[in-house]
């Protein structure tokens, strides 16, 4: 990763609130080497410049750890390339992180990356959402998927592995409180609640998105 890419990260970072380090700056670099060198052979995704990579992968991965703590089990699902869990994993290293896609090759350039990385507690498992629910019945505190599927699809996926006070995370893009409107009664029918929905402009770039946390709901709505 070049410098300006580098600086471009750092200061996206800081407008969320996440100050990198130079250990977490050295596995973004890292990572974004492999992406890079992967990516010529096998197609992991669609952004390839540095500074995009810094900005609409890393920065905006970052986006979600507002909505997670520093302990406790994530999943994502749909990862592809590791968005978000490989970033979130970088700055919140004592999370027990599985990371789930349906395509092998993106699951083994994830496992690549975690060796590298020296990643602990990081599991990247070739699998379907569908199939996780009788190995992780109720095990997860958050749930994440960035541009997976629609909510309901992802709700329906996520909910049999969510601990009963875990949150689903669902990153989307400005279009998010639309989508979010379309499938309440949805959501509803499912037992979850929209517990918070933020809105906020990508740094630079300057793209709408959106945080749509979902919960269970309790007796008290
Ligand atoms: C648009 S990509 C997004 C990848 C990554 N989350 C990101 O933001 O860069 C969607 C990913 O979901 C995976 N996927 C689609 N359906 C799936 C399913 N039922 N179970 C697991 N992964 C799935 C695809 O293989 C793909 O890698």
């Amino acid at each position: 990763m070049n410098d300006g890419a580098r600086n471009l990260l750092v200061w996206g970072a800081e407008q969320l609130g996440v100050h990198l380090d130079p250990h977490q700056l050295g596995a973004f670099g890292r990572f974004a080497d492999e992406l890079k060198k992967w990516n010529r052979k096998i197609n992991l995704t669609a952004i390839k410049g540095d500074e995009e990579i810094a900005l609409k992968h890393f920065v905006d991965s970052l986006a979600c750890c507002r909505m997670v703590g520093a302990r406790g089990r994530l999943l994502d699902l749909g990862s592809g390339g590791g968005f978000p869990v490989i970033p979130l994993k970088i700055v919140r290293p004592h999370l027990d992180a599985v990371s789930v896609d349906a395509v092998e090759k993106k699951i083994i350039f994830q496992r690549h990356v975690g060796r590298l990385l020296g990643l602990h507690g990081f599991e990247a498992l070739h699998a379907r959402g569908e199939e996780l629910a009788g190995r992780y019945a109720g095990h997860f505190d958050w749930i994440v998927s960035r541009a997976f599927a629609d909510l309901p699809t992802f709700v329906r996926m996520a909910l049999p592995c969510l601990a009963p006070d875990g949150r689903i995370v669902a990153m989307k893009g400005k279009e998010g409180r639309a989508e979010a409107e379309t499938a309440r009664p949805a959501l509803t029918e499912l037992g979850v609640a929209i517990v918070e929905l933020q809105e906020f402009t990508l740094p630079l770039a300057g793209d709408g998105r959106s945080l749509i946390v979902l919960g269970r709901k309790t007796d008290k709505g």
